[in-house]
């Protein structure tokens, strides 16, 4: 048997359209969405100017109404046809009127067409009371034009356009706290929402660091849970969400209640989980609800293959199918699925459940796998005890009777008491939140991540390992209190110390220990180990550091075995590195760079002070972000020219690269000027230069270029070599910004560095002011991806970064007492 044709699937690089109401933040999208893609940006209001040469206002007043709108739908039909590659398309008002809504249903079968609500109040606030309610209505028609739909959650804090307020990141050192902004949510939901629909999102974190908690999707991993939630629950739930972060693998959604306006409610909550927890969503669709009314069978069929539809239109990670339902819904989701993948469920309820010795378990399988699942899930209810061993008996028969590749398999077997051994599955082990009611869950009742988790070490199947951090200066670090929360959090017996240690051979008596399980590290090493290391992440090799470094132990050379085996003791002669100083960097960039700062890559200037591991990172980081005037500024000349060499080589590279992929594609010319990523300048030598250094802080800025809205300062505030401490102060005349700017301060020990003091002391003189972002914040983020990529799972980021702030304070308080 033929799988069913996907007929969701389309060419990766096929433009996406954005459609809905005005207010509804299509054109933030569309800016974050283009960056993030690296796409072209078309807006119709722009593609109509540009071909007629007069803004729609002007034309309309000129032509009149009729002439107008034929004009308009031409051109609009000529804006999708002629941008079917590389772009994405924001549509305007156009997209309300039936011709345009009959041209995105056709466009729709080549190209993804996204409908973007939100909160209707929210829409309606900015028109008067009776258009909105005309509008709604007719803004519902775009879901029988679209076939994706992104709900983007309403936030205070986002400005509707990319104009406005500043926003700022927590500073206790600078005395601000103006409130994190949300921009870098919004921009994260987003993100995973594009890599979904295109395709693009696991595949391309494996390839960039392989160890990433986002590499290895949960059904790959050795151990993994899936945190089921109740859409009844979500409605009415007692606890908050910051309180489910990292209480699972992954989260699944079940459509168990059926309230009014039942979609948008949905869209909302896979918004709020994707927002909040960034985890992986299962859509799993009740048939038969506890406290629901029953339906005929043509009512659950119809209406079950709209809510299983709506999974798949709001990019869902797996829609969950029982597989023992109608086959013509199977059937259509298998059609329809896109690039969300198909958990097929065999779940036996009731009492009599099919045992594992049946046959019938293996044809069970067997079909799963024929119609093209990606992962089979088999759940049996059971009475009476039913021995651990007929499950293990089945798996065997599964392993020996079809041969791999194959679906992952997860299954188990469940009484009123809830799953009768968490150990039963080894993937997507069903769990909850510990504190969470439970008496509407069977599936979960008895386990939680942590617990589950715990079992692991004690029935060692799992091993107590010894983390570090290493370098020359590392008594201050507050990584050892931050991964210890972590450990304890998740109820792993690790342990993590920093030790001094300055030479290769010191850090290789450490790595070589059976129970080492990863170090963090700090000067000197961070360049030093580079030739050391038999494999790096794609990030490392481009900055030319590490920070973090990682046993090799799997036993054969494939990249999962080892990310597998990661948890467990064992010799190891070789290492990976990865870099969590320029995700770090990057992240707090996002979050504390104002609306009006947008990078703009023809103009946003940067500055970075320093030429170590932690510049390359910034320098890296800052290019990831679109910035492509990066300034270097370090007392030894020479080594930012180093710096800056070893960058524009590597630009120049990815120019290369882009521009042979781009020739590949024989893209046509983008209409308007909203070209992503420009490659960066050409030097009078004609290579890319995107990396500049500056010599001397007595200068002028460099004519032709803007003043600086990024001050990254790398600079240690302990020195390595011994060799006084930095003292960096911004030079006045560099400060002049007229849009404010950001200014990421790395050292944090000690806590006034000159720079923080001299940005404390222009605050109330600056105007629009600058946002200091403090090591602290950066130093917390490191924190959490260095314990995701060390241990493999979710990190209490909540909890780190408090332990990371309660940990300085009661450092600065004990210095203080001891004068
Ligand atoms: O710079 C830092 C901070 C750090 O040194 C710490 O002490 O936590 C750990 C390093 O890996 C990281 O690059």
């Amino acid at each position: 048997m033929a799988p069913p044709r996907n007929e969701r699937v389309f060419e990766p690089n096929a433009s996406i359209v954005l459609v809905g109401c005005r207010g509804a933040g299509k054109r933030t999208l569309g800016f974050m969405g283009a960056l993030h893609l690296r796409r072209r940006l078309v807006t119709e209001d722009h593609y109509f100017e540009k071909v007629t040469g007069l803004s729609r206002g002007q034309y309309l007043a000129k032509h009149g109404r009729d002439h107008f709108a034929r004009q308009n739908i031409e051109v609009f039909k000529r804006m999708l046809d002629t941008n079917r590659s590389g772009c994405i398309i924001e549509c305007g008002m156009s997209s309300f009127s039936e011709e345009a809504q009959d041209a995105l249903r056709l466009y729709s079968r080549t190209n993804p067409v996204v409908y973007v609500h939100r909160e209707k109040e929210q829409i309606a606030r900015l028109m008067d009371a009776g258009d909105a309610q005309q509008l709604l209505e007719a803004d519902g028609k775009h879901r029988n034009c679209s076939n994706f739909e992104y709900y983007n959650l309403y936030d205070p804090s986002t400005p509707p356009s990319s104009s406005g307020a500043t926003s700022g990141a927590s500073t206790p050192m600078s005395g601000r706290h103006p409130g994190p902004s949300k921009l870098l949510s919004v921009q994260e939901s987003f993100a995973r929402f594009l890599d979904i629909i295109t395709g693009r999102g696991a595949a391309k974190a494996w390839l960039e660091s392989p160890f990433s908690v986002a590499a290895v999707p949960p059904e790959f991993r050795s151990y993994s849970y899936s945190l089921r939630l109740r859409l009844s629950y979500l409605m009415d739930m007692d606890l908050e969400w910051e309180d489910f972060e990292a209480r699972g693998d992954c989260v699944e959604l079940i459509i168990d209640h059926w309230p009014d306006d039942l979609l948008n409610i949905i869209a909302r909550q896979v918004a709020l989980i994707r927002r909040k927890l960034g985890v992986p969503i299962i859509y799993h669709v009740e048939e038969n609800p506890r406290g629901e009314r029953r339906r005929p069978p043509d009512e659950k069929n119809t209406m079950d293959a709209e809510l299983l539809e709506l999974g798949v239109r709001l990019g869902v990670d797996y829609v969950s199918v029982d597989l023992q339902r109608d086959e013509a819904l199977v059937n259509g989701v298998m059609r329809r699925r896109g690039r969300s993948k198909i958990i097929g469920n065999y779940w036996y309820m009731g009492f009599g459940a099919l045992p594992w010795q049946d046959e019938q378990q293996l044809d069970n399988y067997r079909r799963a796998q024929a119609l093209g699942c990606d992962v089979v899930r088999m759940v049996r209810f059971c009475s009476n005890d039913s021995p651990v061993e007929y499950l293990d008996d089945f798996r065997k028969r599964l392993r020996d009777a079809i041969p791999d590749p194959k679906p992952p398999l997860v299954a188990y077997d469940f009484s009123v008491l809830g799953v009768r051994t968490p150990l039963q599955t080894r993937i997507l082990g069903p769990v909850k939140h510990p504190d969470m009611e439970n008496e509407r869950d069977h599936l979960a009742t008895v386990s939680n991540s942590s617990h589950s988790f715990e079992l692991l070490f004690r029935q060692f199947l799992l091993d107590p390992l010894q983390y570090y951090v290493l370098g020359s200066h590392v008594s201050y670090s507050l990584s050892p209190a931050m991964h210890a929360a972590a450990y304890d959090f998740a109820y792993m017996p690790h342990s993590f110390q920093a030790v001094p240690c300055s030479t290769l051979d010191s850090l290789n008596e450490i790595c070589s220990a059976d129970a080492f399980g990863g170090a963090c590290l700090t000067a000197p090493f961070k360049v030093a180990i580079m030739p050391h290391l038999k494999v790096k992440s794609h990030h490392a090799t481009a900055i030319g550091a590490v920070n973090v470094l990682l046993p090799l132990r799997g036993r054969t050379s494939a990249i999962l075995d080892h990310a597998n085996s990661r948890n467990k003791a064992g010799p190891a002669r070789e290492f990976f590195g990865d870099n969590t100083d320029w995700s770090s960097i990057l992240t707090c960039l996002r979050r504390a760079i104002s609306p009006r700062n947008h990078v703009q890559p023809s103009r946003t200037a940067a500055l970075v002070v320093g030429a170590g591991g932690m510049a390359r990172a910034a320098i890296y980081a800052l290019y990831q972000l679109g910035c492509r005037h990066v300034f270097v500024y370090n007392r030894s000349a020479d080594r930012a020219r180093d710096v800056a060499a070893h960058f524009n080589a590597w630009a120049a590279s990815q120019a290369a690269l882009a521009s042979a992929a781009q020739q590949q594609q024989q893209q046509q010319q983008p209409v308007n000027g909203n070209r992503w990523p420009p490659p960066g300048g050409v030097n009078d030598a004609g290579a890319v230069e995107v990396c500049r250094v500056l010599t001397s802080l007595d200068v002028p800025w460099p004519a032709g270029f803007q003043l600086p809205t990024i001050v990254v300062s790398c600079v240690p505030a302990t020195s390595a070599d011994g060799s006084p401490p930095a003292d960096f102060v911004m030079p006045l005349n560099w400060l002049r910004s007229p849009t404010g700017g950001v200014v990421v301060e790395l050292a944090y020990e000690p806590p006034v560095t000159p720079l923080v003091a001299q940005m404390r002391a222009l605050r109330d003189s600056m105007s629009p002011p600058w946002v200091v972002v403090d090591g602290l914040e950066v130093v917390a983020e490191m924190a959490i991806e260095a314990f995701e990529l060390m241990t493999g799972r979710m990190a209490p980021k909540r909890l780190m970064k408090e332990v990371c702030r309660k940990t300085w304070e009661g450092q600065q308080q004990r210095r203080a007492l001891d004068g």
